[in-house]
């Protein structure tokens, strides 16, 4: 794991909900980022309360005197992204990548609504600035808090080498990290990792209630399946072996597992009916760039 591209870097969070508290709880247990300013009208969650190196500002123009974020990472719904934007032009300066990872928000979005500062163009010049604002679109998971996340990123030609490496040892950082060149690929990716987590969960919750509806006690029945999905999770994680072929080493011939697949893969299985949720998410995400 790299993460020397991150480290001592200054942050802005706007946002420090589900996900970015996520990321920000994986930066910090790194060790990553010297220096963190968070923007969260509901104040800093319990965790970071106290934490010398995160200090909780109202807004982009409330930084600590001299603050200039390396990264201002972009992590409040897409519905209000729009409103929230405007308030951070005037951070836009060839220092700083704006990483975004919001669902659906398409990098031609943040151009439009980050432009170019006044500032910037008085204090630099046009050319000094660039092309504007640099930004990445990524779409992280969950699984980020324990450092075990997978993103999907993609740039804009303004970012530069250094800010693609910069933002890399930061998503690495908190898991593994595949950047893509084709940006519409985000919303499959959004709809296979960025939502997969709660598909997971929901065989969990699946999982136990059919152990209960077999005779086992509520607690046991989640425990077993908690423990379960966990540990094929871990395995999957650790081996080689591709996941068809771990399924393969369960299931004895003629045996208990092959019953319930046979359940399970009947007809087309329950392919058809990941299929169908994985476009709708797809769908939603693209319909949120609107
Ligand atoms: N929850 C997840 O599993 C994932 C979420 N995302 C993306 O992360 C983003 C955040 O989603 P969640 O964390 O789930 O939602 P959330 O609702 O938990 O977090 C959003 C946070 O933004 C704060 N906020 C509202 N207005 C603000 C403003 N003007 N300035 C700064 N903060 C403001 C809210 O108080 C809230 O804490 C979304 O764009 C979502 O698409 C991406 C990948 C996975
Ligand atoms: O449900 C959502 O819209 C967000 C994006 C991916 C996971 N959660």
């Amino acid at each position: 794991m790299t993460q020397s591209g991150a480290q001592g870097c200054t942050l802005l969070l706007a946002g420090c909900g589900k996900m970015g508290g996520a990321m920000l709880d994986g930066w910090l247990k790194a060790g990553i980022a010297s220096s963190v300013a968070v923007v969260e009208p509901s104040g800093l969650p319990e965790s970071l309360r106290g934490n010398p190196a995160v200090v909780l500002v109202s807004g982009p123009d409330a930084l600590p005197a001299g603050f200039a974020p390396d990264v201002v990472v972009l992590a409040v719904k897409p519905q209000v992204m729009d409103t929230v934007l405007p308030a951070y032009r005037a951070l836009v300066r060839p220092g700083t990548v704006f990483l975004s990872v919001a669902a659906g928000k398409t990098i031609a979005s943040f151009e439009s609504a980050l432009g170019e500062s006044a500032l910037g163009e008085s204090a630099l010049g046009k050319s000094a600035l660039g092309e504007g604002a640099a930004i990445v679109r990524s779409m992280p998971n969950t699984p980020a808090a324990i450092g075990r996340g997978m993103t999907v990123a993609v740039g804009n030609p303004v970012v530069t080498e250094a800010q693609k490496a910069l933002c890399d040892s930061l998503l690495r950082a908190v898991g593994d990290v595949a950047w893509v060149e084709d940006e519409s690929l985000l919303d499959p990716v959004t709809a296979v990792s960025g939502s997969g987590p709660a598909y997971v969960f929901l065989m969990v919750e699946a999982m136990a209630k059919a152990g209960e509806a077999a005779g086992l006690p509520a607690e046991l029945a989640m425990r077993l399946a908690r423990a379960t999905v966990a540990g094929a999770g871990e395995l999957l994680h650790q081996s080689p072996t591709d996941a068809a072929d771990l399924r393969k080493a369960v299931t004895s011939p003629n045996g208990t597992t092959q019953a319930a697949l046979d359940v399970l893969m009947a007809g087309d299985g329950i392919q058809p009916l990941l299929d169908r949720a994985v476009a709708a998410a797809a769908r939603r995400s693209r319909e949120l760039a609107k």
